[in-house]
This record gives structure tokens, C-alpha cells and sequence, in this order.
């Protein structure tokens, strides 16, 4: 036998009385009749209270009176036949009169004492109770209702009352003795005293109810049937990927819902505990769903945690000073002070050093809490033994909470590594030896953010969602974009890696979701709901939403993003560029931006600087690392350059082949970068710094392949006119090369520090004869590689190359 709980929200309206009606006859069927508890309905205990308090304002009732009747008859006549309605009605007209008749007394006294508060409010439970018995009985024949002020035995603790447990139990068998294997309902929350006064037991009460009639008969579960389905892993209003959890011990939901969850309030659980008797979490209106069981012998062992559990806001209290250091009794003397006031202490840490005392309370006790210190220790502060209490506020707590934590190392870096790498500052922490919590304190800012983060840490199946933002929707950022959303499936089944694009913007407009744009229908959010573009708006939004494995992404070819990416760093959030422009200016900044992004923990991520999606950085980092030292570089890393050359054959003009590269997506938005040397030479420069050496543009030489009035043309257009105008000198050096059987090859080279771009003359003999399309090649000699040196080539330029290099490298982002 079982005793089924459901609260307000499952007795809140005809449909779910329905529901629990369903739920009572597939119960019947498997398990015989049931003893189910139940809550006032729906919003009904606070409708009841106000009545209360306007009564004892002298304000008038009536209109509350009337509401709720109303809601009570409106479920009689909905769920119940004709002839049922009459006797219901009456005995529910009975209760209204007796509460009128109360409120009218509070109103002429004037006075609402906790006594009469108590009685006021159990008419919730007795008019919900009576009202579902009645239903109940029309469908099952019989059903018994039962008044818990008959059954459940409390001291005069109004609002709050200790329930005297044995003669309770005695209570609740004799009555069971008298109605055994009927189908009966007892009133939640209300009990009584021993001179019969009606008294409530205070939060979580009809759980409280539920627990002792379980713990008396001996139950085989108590089941508690809400609008959830079960204890999640987190609060899912804060973390969207929180999931019920199947088993936990009732130690874990002790910790677990003691914070946030407030499915139910574990200390009214503990007469089942004592016993034994599994809980159940059930959804009303989900009973296909099997809820989440608390039981004694918890078998599930699937994560490591068990769930994360926060208080959105509390207050720290910080006692330091000299005068503690090795001085028995400092705390004692604390926490007694702050117990005989009745201030919870909900955390409190202590370093080793005895210095300081950290402790954390609800924020209205804060104050309450100094005024007291100050008064205690009085002596201490005159003589500057301690401080002056600090009260910090805004803060929250966020607690890891599970019994495989024990013994388990790995835990705690895997919470401050999730913690840290989305730039959570960790003020104070709590974990006992018990190893069942670990807590931290964190800024109240940050919670959402270190939820989610923790939760996609502990949570393995999902590795990381990464929050993406991107500047750029020209030939990369929209090429970008159709990449992700081919692989977004394959990545999150395959990887465990969740890629949201949050907000995009290109020169004219921008758009933002915080679920993550749909990214199909570029048009249709940029130009037609999009908003004009704001780069400052757009940081401060991306700063604002303040999203763990936050990715800046610059598909741009503007300074303009170049100049934000300091203030990006410093907000925690990691960038990935195909942009060249930024390691390839001043050197200080080039240094500034690997500082930032190490300080803050964040990643910076630019493989498509050199040679797109070529693994040239990444290989170039390597070598570096792992303390290898480059002789020499000599590289093509122009693309279009190379695709240039390699297609400037017979009839074919020096003015078609440009347009071409440029058609084939492969240079610069303004092909002259290309052909000037400037993009080779930022890529040579960064290829440069990344090897260690300090140079600037101005140490690089280049050789000029342009006549001069092509570089000085005003326009891309005047400059493909100017390409056609000097065609006879192009055509001239196409000439000279093939007369000596040689092809043209723009080629860069570090040496002993020194770097040159210059244009040769390569016959079959040379390793970077043979190139086609838009190849780059570069070869690294190095300590290691000094024989042959290491060579990477393939194509350096094309949007679908380029794109699936910044793909990468955002993945790689908190790997
Ligand atoms: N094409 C390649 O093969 C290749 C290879 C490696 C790297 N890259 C780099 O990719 C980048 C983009 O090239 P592309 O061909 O896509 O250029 P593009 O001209 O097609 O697109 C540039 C985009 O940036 C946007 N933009 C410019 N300034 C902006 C600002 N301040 N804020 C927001 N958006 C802004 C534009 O509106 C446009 O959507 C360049 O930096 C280029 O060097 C290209
Ligand atoms: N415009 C560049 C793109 C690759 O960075 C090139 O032609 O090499
Ligand atoms: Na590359």
C-alpha cells in the first residue's frame, strides 16, 4: 500500500482533479487502494491568508469569500453528477459560513493572532480535501475523508507546529484499523494540539502529512505528485539542459533540494527516512513519466555528481584579523552569538592560517549579524585584535552535490577548471569531509553563467556548448554558417559539442537569440528583423548575456573589431579570427592579446591567418613547444598569387586571371592586399612572431610585382583597368619565364631573423615547382627537421577551406 501526496498545483483546477481521478484507478488496479494526501487548492492557502490579513485590517473580504467559493463550486458542478452536487455544496456552504463567521470576529477585534491565522488556513485543505473525496467517490463507490486535525497530534507551535510522532502514528493505525483497504483522503498540512486547536506545520506541511502516514503503516513508497518531472540536476529555469534525475539517496536530496529545488522539503521527510520508505517525485500531469525515487539504497552511478543546487542570493560576513591566530574559543563564541539570534548560517569557511572566519546568511539577517559582532566583540575591535566586519553582498552559492563524489578525485578541478576557463571568480568555499558538497561562492552575475557551465562539465554526454558570436557574414562568415549548420547534428551526437550562433553582425546590420539563431535564413534575419549594426552595442550584448564557452568569432577584413578584442579578453570570452589585421600590427599589441587571453584563462584561436585552413599555426606551435627551433621558413602563401601564376598561361590575360581569383573567392575583399604583397606580408610577419622574433612590417622587404600605377589606383575598378593598361608588362615577364622553361613563384623567407618576399624564377628542379590551383606550400627547417625539412602544402585560399579552418578552431575552443 502507498501513500499518494498531490499538492496545490495537482488539485489547482477541474482538469487536474481529473488527472488524479486517472492516476487513483490505475493505482486501485496495480496496488489496491491508496491513502492520499492533499494540499488546499491551487493558490488557495495565500487567498486565504490575505482574507486573514484584510479582516484584521478592517478592510473588507468578501470579494475573496466569493472567489473561493466560486473555485470550488465551479469543480463540483464540472466533475460532478447532478444528484452528487447538492449534499457537496452544502457541506462546503458549511465550512464558508464557519470561515466568514471568523473573519467577521478577526475584522471586529482587530486581531489575527497565529492561533486563528492556523484555523483560517486549514480551511484550504479541509474544502479541497472533502471536495476530491466526493469526486472520488462518484467514480470508486467509496472513499473515506479524513480530518488531519483527528489524525496528526502537534504542541501549540502555531504557524509551525512539532508533531508528536508516536501518539500520531498510534492515531493514524487506529483510524487505518477502522477503514483498512479503503480509498482514503486525509488533509494535508493541518494537525492539532492536545486541547484540539487546529494547528499547520509549516512549510512543505502536507509532505510532513504524508510522511507520517507512511511511516505509521508502514508503506511500501510514499509518492509526492507535483508539476515536475522530478529532482532535476539543476534549477532549469537558470540551466535549459537541466533533466530529472532517476535515484538518489536521501542524503543527496537532503543536500540537493536544502538549495533551489523545491520539489519537496526534505526535513518533513525524515519519519520516512527513518523507515526506510521510498519517495517518489511524480508529475501529475505527466504520470507516463517514472519520476525521480529517493530511496536508502540508491543504485545510480551514472555521473559523478548527482545534481548542482544554488541560492540565488546571500550575503558573506568576513571576521579577520591578528588577534584570532591561535586563539581557542574565537568561533564558538561566533556562532553561538549567532545561533541565540536565531541567524542561520547557511556556509562558513576557515582558512588553516586562523586569520579570517568567512560565513554566509540569508542578506536580511547581514546586518543583523555585524550590529551583533560588533557588540560581542567589542574589545577585540577597540583593540584592533579584528576587523570590522565587511558585508559583502549580491553573492550566491553554487554547490556540487553527490555521494560518488567521495573518494573520487578529479571532482573539485573538474568544478573550479569550469569555473575558471568562463572567468567565475570563486570567493569563499565549503566542502565537508563528508565529500557529499562541494560550494563555492560566487557573484550573483555570474550564477547562470556557472550553472550552465558546471552542469555541461559534469553532465558528459554533452561536453560543452559553445555560445558563439560572429562579426562577418561575407564570403567565410556565410560559409561558416551553412558549415555549422550541416554538422551542428553530427558534432552534438558524435562530440558532445553543442555550437550556438547568439548574434551575428555584419557591416549594415545585426541580430541576436539567445537560444541560438537559426541560421538558414541569413536574409530573413539580418535585413528583414534585424537592427542596425553597432559594434559597441554589439560587445556590451555579448558581454551583457554573460554565456560560459562565450566564442568571439571576426570573419571581418576591418580594423574595427581589431580594436575590441582587448576588452573581449578581459571579459572572458575567447576569440577565433581569420582576421590578419590584428597579429600583424604593432608588436606590443600582438604580445598584449596572448597575455590577456592567458591571464583570463580564454583561448586565441587565428590557424586561417596563414595559409587558411592549412594546419601551419597549429604546427608552427608545436614545434615551439615542444622545444624545437626554426632555422628557416620558405613559403608560398598567396593563394591567389599561386593560383595567379599557376593559371597565366598562353592566351590568357594577367587582368582575366585576377578577376578570376577573385571570382573563385580567394582574394582579399580588395584583391590589391593580394598583389601589393601586404597579406603575404602579414602572414610572413605573424609566421615571424609566432617563431619568436619581435619584428615589425617595417623590418619585413618586399618586392614589388605591381607597376606602380596599379597600386596607386583609387578604386578596385581604376585598378583592373590599370591591370589591363599594363598588360605588355605583365605579358613581358610571363615571356621571360618560359622562354628558361622556369615558372613564377612569389616566395617568402625567414632567416636569421630577417624576412623577404620576393619574386623568382623556379625551374622543375625547385621544391615549389609543382603547385597547382591556389596552393600554398611552406617548409620548415628546423633543429629537428634539418635534413628535409617538414613541408605542409594544399590549398591556401577559398572560402570552403578558409571556413572550415575558423569551424575548427572555434571547436577547439576550451578542448
Ligand atoms: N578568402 C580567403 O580565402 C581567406 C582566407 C583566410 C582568411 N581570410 C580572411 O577572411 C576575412 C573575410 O573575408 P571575406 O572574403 O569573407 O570578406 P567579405 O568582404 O566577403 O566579408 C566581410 C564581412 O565583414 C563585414 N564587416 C566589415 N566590417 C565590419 C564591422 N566593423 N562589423 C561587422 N561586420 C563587418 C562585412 O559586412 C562583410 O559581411 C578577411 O579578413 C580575410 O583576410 C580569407
Ligand atoms: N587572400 C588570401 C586568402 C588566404 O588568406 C590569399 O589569397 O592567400
Ligand atoms: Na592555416
Amino acid at each position: 500500500m502507498k501513500v499518494l501526496k498531490f499538492g496545490g498545483t495537482s488539485v489547482g483546477s477541474e482538469k487536474s482533479i481529473s488527472a488524479i481521478i486517472e492516476i487513483l484507478k490505475q493505482e486501485t488496479a496495480d496496488n489496491g487502494s491508496p491513502v492520499v494526501v492533499l494540499s488546499a487548492m491551487g493558490g488557495v492557502t495565500n487567498l486565504l491568508s490575505t482574507m486573514a490579513s484584510k479582516a484584521a485590517s478592517g478592510e473588507s473580504f468578501t470579494q475573496y469569500l466569493a472567489e473561493l467559493q466560486n473555485r470550488h463550486f465551479d469543480v463540483v458542478k464540472a466533475l460532478l453528477d447532478v444528484p452528487r452536487q447538492n449534499p457537496v455544496f452544502t457541506r462546503l456552504k458549511l465550512y464558508f459560513n464557519e470561515l466568514e463567521d471568523i473573519l467577521q470576529g478577526i475584522s471586529s477585534l482587530r486581531e489575527l493572532t497565529p492561533r486563528i491565522n492556523d484555523l483560517v488556513l486549514s480551511y484550504g485543505e479541509r474544502c479541497s480535501t472533502l471536495l476530491v473525496s466526493k469526486i472520488a467517490e462518484q467514480h470508486f463507490g467509496e472513499a473515506i475523508f479524513a480530518d488531519a486535525t483527528e489524525l496528526v497530534r502537534t504542541d501549540s507551535n502555531f504557524g509551525q507546529a512539532h508533531v508528536n510522532t508516536s501518539l500520531s502514528e498510534m492515531l493514524i493505525r487506529d483510524f487505518y484499523q477502522q477503514h483498512t483497504s479503503k480509498l482514503i483522503f486525509v488533509t494535508g498540512f493541518i494537525a492539532s494540539n492536545e486541547e484540539g486547536r487546529i494547528t499547520t506545520l509549516g512549510r512543505g506541511g502536507s509532505d510532513y502529512t504524508a510522511a507520517l502516514i507512511g511511516s505509521a503503516l508502514h508503506c511500501e513508497a510514499i509518492e509526492i505528485w507535483t508539476d515536475v518531472n522530478g529532482m532535476m540536476t539543476a534549477d532549469p529555469r537558470m540551466v535549459k539542459k537541466a533533466f530529472p534525475l532517476e535515484e538518489l539517496s536521501y542524503t543527496e536530496a537532503m543536500e540537493l533540494s536544502y538549495f533551489g529545488a523545491k520539489v519537496i522539503y526534505p526535513p518533513t521527510m525524515i519519519p520516512a527516512f527513518l523507515k526506510k520508505i521510498p519517495i517518489v517525485i511524480r508529475n501529475t500531469f505527466q504520470p507516463e513519466f517514472p519520476g525521480t525515487v529517493i530511496r536508502h539504497d540508491c543504485r545510480d552511478a551514472k555521473h559523478n555528481i548527482k545534481g548542482i543546487s544554488s541560492i540565488n542570493e546571500i550575503s558573506l560576513l568576513n571576521l579577520q584579523g591578528s588577534g584570532m591566530v591561535g586563539k581557542a574559543g574565537f568561533s564558538g563564541r561566533l556562532f553561538s552569538l549567532l545561533a541565540r539570534e536565531q541567524i542561520n548560517v547557511i556556509l562558513i569557511t576557515q582558512s588553516s592560517s586562523e586569520h579570517s572566519i568567512t560565513f554566509a546568511v540569508k542578506p536580511s539577517d547581514a546586518l543583523n549579524a555585524r550590529k551583533l559582532i560588533e557588540r560581542e566583540f567589542e574589545l577585540e575591535l577597540e583593540a584592533k585584535k579584528i576587523d570590522l566586519p565587511v558585508i559583502e553582498e549580491s553573492l550566491s552559492i553554487l554547490a556540487i552535490v553527490g555521494e560518488n563524489m567521495k573518494e573520487t578525485p578529479g571532482i573539485s578541478g573538474t568544478l573550479f577548471q569550469a569555473l575558471g576557463r568562463n572567468g567565475v571568480n570563486v570567493r569563499a568555499i565549503a566542502q565537508g569531509s563528508s565529500e557529499y558538497n562541494i560550494s563555492v561562492i560566487i557573484s550573483r552575475h555570474d550564477l547562470a553563467k556557472a550553472l550552465n557551465a558546471v552542469h555541461d562539465a559534469f553532465y558528459t554526454d554533452l561536453k560543452k556548448t559553445l555560445n558563439v558570436f560572429c562579426l562577418g557574414t561575407g564570403n567565410i562568415g556565410r560559409t561558416l554558417f551553412r558549415q555549422i549548420g550541416e554538422h551542428r547534428d553530427f558534432l552534438q551526437k558524435q562530440n558532445g559539442i553543442l555550437i550556438k550562433v547568439i548574434g551575428i553582425s555584419n557591416s549594415r546590420k545585426m541580430a541576436f537569440n539567445e537560444e541560438g539563431l537559426n541560421l538558414e535564413n541569413l536574409q530573413e534575419i539580418l535585413f528583414e528583423s534585424g537592427e542596425d549594426a553597432d559594434l559597441d552595442l554589439f560587445i556590451s550584448r555579448m558581454k551583457e548575456m554573460n554565456l560560459p564557452n562565450a566564442v568571439f568569432v571576426d570573419n571581418t577584413a576591418s580594423a574595427l573589431p581589431i580594436s575590441r578584442y582587448a576588452e573581449v579578453f578581459s571579459s572572458n570570452i575567447s576569440v577565433v579570427t581569420c582576421n590578419k589585421i590584428g597579429n600583424s600590427s604593432d608588436y606590443a599589441q600582438y604580445r598584449n592579446f596572448r597575455d590577456l587571453a592567458h591571464k583570463h584563462g580564454v583561448d586565441f584561436y587565428y590557424e586561417t591567418n596563414v595559409g587558411a585552413g592549412l594546419p601551419i599555426i597549429r604546427t608552427l606551435k608545436d614545434l615551439m613547444m615542444s622545444g624545437d627551433r626554426v632555422i628557416c621558413i620558405e613559403a608560398i602563401l598567396s593563394g591567389t598569387i599561386s593560383f595567379i601564376f599557376n593559371n597565366f598561361k598562353g592566351e590568357t590575360s594577367f587582368h582575366d586571371v585576377v578577376k578570376l581569383a577573385q571570382e573563385k573567392g580567394f582574394t582579399e575583399p580588395d584583391p590589391r592586399d593580394d598583389l601589393s604583397g601586404m597579406d603575404f606580408m602579414r602572414k610572413m610577419l605573424i609566421l615571424a612572431r609566432d617563431a619568436g622574433h619581435e619584428l615589425e612590417q617595417s623590418d619585413i622587404r618586399i618586392q614589388n610585382i605591381l607597376p606602380q600605377s596599379c597600386l596607386d589606383a583609387q578604386s578596385v575598378d581604376e585598378f583592373y583597368a590599370e591591370l589591363l593598361a599594363n598588360n605588355d608588362y605583365f605579358e613581358q615577364i610571363k615571356k621571360e619565364a618560359e622562354a628558361n622553361g622556369k615558372v613564377l613563384r612569389y616566395i617568402g623567407k625567414l632567416e636569421d631573423g630577417k624576412v623577404a618576399i620576393t619574386l623568382q624564377m623556379v625551374d622543375d628542379t625547385h621544391a615549389f615547382y609543382m603547385l597547382s590551383g591556389s596552393d600554398n606550400i611552406i617548409s620548415f627547417t628546423t633543429d629537428r627537421y634539418k635534413d628535409r625539412p617538414l613541408v605542409v602544402k594544399g590549398p591556401g585560399a577559398g572560402a570552403e577551406v578558409t571556413a572550415a579552418g575558423v569551424f575548427s578552431d572555434i571547436v577547439n575552443v576550451g578542448a
